[in-house]
């Protein structure tokens, strides 16, 4: 009989992930997803529920790994806030399954998973499409991913300059 799941909180999410773990994973993952060997990677495109009276959506995305044994689903509600909110416009949990019984394994929170994944793709294509030399960072915005974007990329480049 499996047990509960376990829950990984806000802050100790923080304490585990790291850009330069987090970034060669991403790479393997996908590369896999490219593949399209549904033995690798299965990621249908995210399901999207309208939430029309709080000007939002819940959205679900599931993924399986086979090769690797990993089941697991986001899910995340955005919204469109007013100016000058203090609501947080994305909230997300991630739920880690066992995909040979269903059950639940784990239930991590989703913000840092959602700032550091969204970042770190973004850094990797910078790696790809970035031309040689570039000197100065543009952020539009300046909300989580503007910050979680300025930590990966001062991270694994060199700036003389962020605007
Ligand atoms: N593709 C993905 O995986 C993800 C996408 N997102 C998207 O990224 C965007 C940012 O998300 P967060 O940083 O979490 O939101 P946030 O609410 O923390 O930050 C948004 C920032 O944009 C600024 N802003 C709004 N309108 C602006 C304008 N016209 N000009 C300049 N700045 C403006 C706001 O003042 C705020 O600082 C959203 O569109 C969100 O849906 C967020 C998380 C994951
Ligand atoms: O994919 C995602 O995590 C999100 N998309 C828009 C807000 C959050």
């Amino acid at each position: 009989m499996a047990g509960p799941p376990v829950i990984i909180w806000e802050h100790e999410v923080k304490q585990l992930l790291r850009y330069k773990e987090l970034i060669p994973r991403l790479e393997v993952a996908l590369g896999k997803f490219s593949k399209r060997d549904s033995a690798e990677v299965i990621q249908p495109v995210r399901t999207t529920v309208p939430l029309q009276k709080h000007s939002g959506f819940l959205g679900v995305m599931p993924t399986y790994m086979e090769n690797d044994g990993v089941l697991c689903s986001k899910l995340v509600c955005f919204y469109k806030r007013e100016d000058g909110s203090t609501l947080p416009a994305t909230q997300a949990t991630v739920l880690l399954l066992d995909p040979e019984y269903g059950n639940v394994k784990a239930v991590m929170d989703g913000d840092v998973i959602t700032a550091m994944r969204t970042a770190a793709v973004s850094a990797i294509s910078a790696k790809m499409l970035m031309p040689p030399g570039a000197e100065v960072l543009a952020i539009l915005g300046a909300g989580h991913q503007a910050l979680s974007h300025y930590n990966v990329f001062t991270e694994i480049f060199s700036f003389k300059e962020v605007r």
